[in-house]
């Protein structure tokens, strides 16, 4: 039993082949919401489905390009989308919100914070908001890889005590979900396993990510304390028998970790904000990665790049090459290089400014 939830919801839950809107499907989904909401879960929704429900709508023409499709059918689309969740909530005598960001919208403290006041005001006044990225408006590189990233960022950002991500699938596969051998993989834990071997790059009908993106940022959010469950949308009363009794459901679970602080919880989604780099080597790992709470020495950083003053965020990368965390510089470069190699020197990151990433574990 969880009192606080995120629920995203993916596109091929939301459409019929056609691309059109499932609508008894939405409106048992918000029956559902309402019968949590009645119990006092707090529940956040995040909704894909604008592109879809617009290409059901307007007839794109051959030659746009993507951006300028997908910002002509999410713009129509979405009109269409928080309408009819608009209406199927009246029905409950529930009012919902639609929330449109951008992955800039969370790009300072000061802005991720501002977030956190408009999610946390909506949901005091009993409003359920409907999280949706701006597609017409974020067209650049700075873009969510999908929704999934944004629904683990909010699970994160709000201490949700769980995140459903519902897809059209049950869960992930060991092997091609189409094949009878496949077994659904329940529990994923938070060690050393690479889950890429199981999941192959095919994407649903409408669907952005991918289940291998899903599965990453599913960890992520895990680790930062919040219980994952990809599931399947598609079937009757998922998500009051998720919130009933999750072990008795097919799906795959993410074992969730300790709770971050708050500011770590910022730095861990912060990745795409970070103009300099931290090389270290492999004994600064190790020590990084030990159970103790260790802080990045000068002694263990091999060089760095890009400029960055106090407070900056700086990427940590491995000899090989392999980013493995994010961390907030306590001083600017310039103080870093003066004593780079001094064991005894202030840490450049401080543990807790510091978020490293996980590796996972699979049990069938
Ligand atoms: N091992 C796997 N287990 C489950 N699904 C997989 C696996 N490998 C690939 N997929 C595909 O991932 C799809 C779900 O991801 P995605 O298209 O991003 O869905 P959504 O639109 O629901 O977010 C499934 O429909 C399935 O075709
Ligand atoms: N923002 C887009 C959804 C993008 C997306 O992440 O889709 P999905 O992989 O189906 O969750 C839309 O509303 O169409």
């Amino acid at each position: 039993m969880f009192k606080s939830i995120i629920i995203k919801i993916g596109s091929n839950v939301l459409t019929q082949k056609d691309g059109t809107l499932h609508l008894k499907r939405v409106a048992h989904l918000v029956d559902q919401i309402a019968e949590l909401h009645a119990k006092n879960k707090k529940v956040i929704l995040v909704s894909s489905g604008a592109v879809a429900a617009g290409r059901s709508m307007v007839q794109v023409d051959k030659k746009a390009d993507t951006v300028s499709s997908r910002q002509l059918l999410s713009s129509v689309g979405q009109v269409k989308l928080i309408s009819t969740y608009s209406k199927l909530f009246q029905k409950h005598g529930m009012q919902c919100a639609q929330v449109l960001v951008t992955k800039q919208d969370f790009r300072s403290r000061e802005h991720y914070l501002n977030m956190k006041n408009c999610v946390t005001t909506l949901c005091d006044n009993g409003i359920i908001p409907i999280i949706n990225e701006n597609d017409a408006v974020s067209v650049t590189a700075l873009m969510f890889t999908d929704n999934d990233e944004l629904a683990g960022l909010l699970a994160t950002m709000m201490g949700s005590d769980a995140l459903f991500i519902l897809s059209n699938v049950n869960g992930i596969y060991n092997g091609d979900p189409d094949d009878v051998q496949s077994q659904v993989i329940r529990t994923i834990g938070n060690s050393t396993a690479d889950l890429s071997q199981y999941i192959s790059t095919t994407k649903s009908d409408f669907g952005r990510g991918g289940m291998l993106t899903k599965c990453r940022i599913a960890q992520k959010t895990a680790a930062s304390g919040t219980s994952v469950h990809i599931a399947n949308g598609t079937k009757q009363n998922i998500l009051l028998e998720l919130n009933a009794d999750a072990d008795q459901v097919e799906h795959t679970q993410f074992i969730k970790g300790v709770k971050y602080k708050a500011v770590k919880k910022w730095i861990a989604y912060s990745e795409s904000f970070t103009n300099a780099e931290v090389h270290i080597n492999a004994g600064a790992f190790e020590a990084l990665n030990s159970k103790k709470a260790t802080s990045l020495l000068l002694a263990g950083v091999v060089k760095m790049t890009g400029d960055f003053k106090k407070g900056d965020l700086l990427k940590i990368i491995l000899e090989n090459g392999k980013t493995v965390g994010i961390g907030k510089a306590q001083y600017d470069r310039a103080r870093a290089e003066k004593h780079i190699h001094d064991i005894k020197y202030k840490p450049l990151i401080h543990y807790d400014y510091l978020y490293l990433f996980a590796d996972i574990e699979v049990t069938v």
